[in-house]
């Protein structure tokens, strides 16, 4: 990526020095807090056991050690959440501590429910006025921390979370906010949308306290929406704490994330090499374009699968491979940026609610999205870079289950991702076998 870190004013430059980062278990700090994450019971990691729940690190505590307020635990036990993961014990507490917070773990292992449990554990719900602020890159994302918010406040009656993005009336956010029985006092949010209403007036951030910024490196990354994000952040008070995670932080990346930070905690849960899921198998199959639709069926024929997710490079390509495959009855659906806002957040609803099996998405659906059933995905075209590659895949193998990661490989520009992605996660991705043991990448 471009170093872009001084393409924009400095919120507050003297103020960039920063504390020594914490690399959980990384080369370079063999005997930090916690060791690599393993299944709690000790199994190979390869092995690990698949249950959702199980994936802890060594030194496994409680939500119960965390200073958390009793309504929160009690949503927490609701949720089914047993233990916390790696990175919940590193950063829950940093985070609770007040601290500013930039965060790297891998893909699927809880980082919403640190900022979520964070936020709603400092909350004082005034009627009318917003405290925290959520940012992210996509409208369906939002949508699902939002809902994030909506279980872990159940006992928090007072506590109000809305979500605000692009593609629906302005309108429709100003009646909320005007009214102070309905106004929130969190809101998650694209930046677009939120700035666009800061910008108007209808929404007022001075009482902001908590200021997230989910996939901090995609949000940061592009030049306008950076701009979008400075803006809104210079509509905020001075004194707030400030929240980013992401499962990739390049080293490019990071100082500008810094630099809405004041002396962050750095918490690398695993360093880049360590990043790819243990319970996943990757696996890449070489063809011409003209083979792929052909592959992709016989792909669908014969693996078992829950919920599968196909990655194309465009809007068109997507609803061209989502005709097919409709046409030959596969239970399919497609999101993509040409659909209206109504239809993508119907579309993601119906995946997550299991009323389809295969879902065919353009990168809008890469990062971040959690849909618990889904096992496998499948690159039909490849990523542009080796990091959209690792949040295609993390799409699969949530929370420490297994799954099956699959690629096309057609040209050498494929090639070449390829083998950016194992050189980049010093991971070995094999030509796909003739047979795979369903039993690897299915979750019992
Ligand atoms: N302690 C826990 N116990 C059980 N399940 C959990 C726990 N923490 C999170 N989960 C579940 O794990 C799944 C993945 O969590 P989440 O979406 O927050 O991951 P993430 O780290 O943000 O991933 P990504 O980098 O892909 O955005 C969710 O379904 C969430 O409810």
């Amino acid at each position: 990526m471009v170093d872009h870190a001084d393409d924009l004013i400095d919120y507050e430059e003297e103020e960039e020095e920063t504390l020594q980062p914490v690399a959980v278990a990384s080369a370079a700090a063999p005997a930090a807090v916690t060791a690599d994450v393993v299944p709690a019971d000790g199994e190979a990691a390869g092995e690990a056991k698949t249950n959702k729940g199980s994936y802890v690190g060594v030194h496994s505590t409680s939500f119960r050690d965390f200073l958390m307020a009793p309504e929160l635990l009690r949503a927490i036990v609701d949720c089914g959440f047993e233990h916390p993961s790696e990175v919940q014990q590193e950063t829950i507490p940093a985070a609770i501590n007040g601290n500013d917070v930039l965060c790297q773990a891998k893909s699927g292992l809880g980082k919403t429910a640190v900022f979520v449990l964070a936020t709603l554990n400092k909350i004082i719900p005034v009627p009318g006025t917003v405290s925290a602020i959520v940012l992210c890159h996509t409208r369906e994302l939002a949508y699902q921390i939002k809902n994030e918010y909506t279980r872990f406040s159940k006992y928090l009656p007072n506590v109000k979370t809305e979500v605000f993005f692009g593609g629906v009336p302005m309108k429709h956010d100003q009646e909320i906010l005007a009214d102070k029985e309905k106004c929130p006092n969190i809101i998650v949010g694209t930046p677009g949308r939120i700035l666009a209403l800061v910008r108007d007036k209808i929404l007022r951030l001075s009482s902001v306290n908590s200021f997230v910024i989910d996939e901090c490196d995609k949000v940061l990354e592009a030049i306008d929406m950076r701009r979008d994000v400075q803006d809104i952040f210079k509509a905020t008070p001075h004194n707030k704490q400030v929240l980013m995670f992401s499962a990739t932080l390049s080293k490019e990346i990071r100082p500008v994330c810094k630099k809405f930070m004041q002396d962050p905690r750095e918490i690398y849960v695993d360093d880049e090499a360590k990043l790819t899921l243990h319970g996943l198998q990757q696996y890449y199959v070489t063809l011409p374009e003209s083979g792929k639709n052909r592959k992709l069926s016989d792909i669908l024929d014969s693996l078992e699968f829950n919920q599968v997710v196909i990655f194309v490079k465009s809007v068109q390509r997507a609803k061209l491979l989502n005709k097919l495959l409709n046409s030959c009855n596969f239970s399919s659906t497609c999101i993509h940026s040409a659909l209206s806002q109504d239809e993508r957040i119907e579309t993601y609803k119906q995946f997550k609610d299991f009323s389809k099996r295969i879902m065919v998405a353009t990168d809008i659906f890469g990062r971040g999205i959690d849909v618990e059933r889904v096992n496998i995905v499948i690159n039909y075209d490849i990523s542009e870079g080796a990091d959209q590659y690792l949040h295609r895949v993390g799409r699969a193998g949530r929370f420490g289950t297994k799954g099956l990661a699959i690629t096309f490989v057609s040209t050498d520009e494929d090639k070449k991702v390829l083998e950016s992605v194992q050189e980049r996660f010093e991971v070995n991705i094999t030509e796909l076998p003739a047979e795979i043991d369903p039993k690897t990448y299915m979750t019992s």
